[in-house]
């Protein structure tokens, strides 16, 4: 699956996401190596910090159904640049994803932005900071 194809995917998950009050649908796609393809998109709530945004939707689906190798994600947004992804998911993504993993982000203007896990978030806290 091509880049674009994979945004097409973000575009489509976004079309499902539930924001009462944001008004401001996110959609991701999220590619596994085996090929398969999970949707999220982002799910708000009436307590408002319980909302989760599509790119732990869409990883949070994967993992629990036991994928758990992924090549590249997808998050489309009606931004006036590619969206960019907040800093609970960028520590999420790289906690489960490869940091050299490809993410594509995008607007509905067509830009597309391509960079990786850990361009998003250099110097993140990981499992290697826990060993003592
Ligand atoms: O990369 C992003 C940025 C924001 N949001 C969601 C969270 C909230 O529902 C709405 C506004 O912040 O957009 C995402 O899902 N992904
Ligand atoms: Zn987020």
């Amino acid at each position: 699956m091509d880049k674009q194809a994979l945004v097409a995917k973000a575009m489509e998950a976004r079309d499902r996401a539930y924001v009462p009050y944001s008004q401001f649908p996110v959609g991701a796609a999220l590619l596994t190596d085996g090929g398969t393809v999970y949707l999220g998109c982002n799910i708000e709530n009436a307590s408002y910090p319980l909302t989760n945004c599509a790119e732990r939707t869409a990883l949070f689906k994967a993992l629990s159904e036991g994928d758990k190798q992924y090549r590249a994600i997808a998050v489309v947004a009606d931004t006036p640049d590619a969206v960019s992804p907040c800093g609970a998911c960028r520590q999420v993504m790289a906690e489960l994803c490869p940091p050299d993993m490809p993410v594509i982000l995008a607007n509905l203007q067509g830009k597309v932005v391509e960079t990786t896990v850990s361009a998003l978030l250099p110097g993140a806290f990981t499992k290697e900071d826990l060993r003592g």
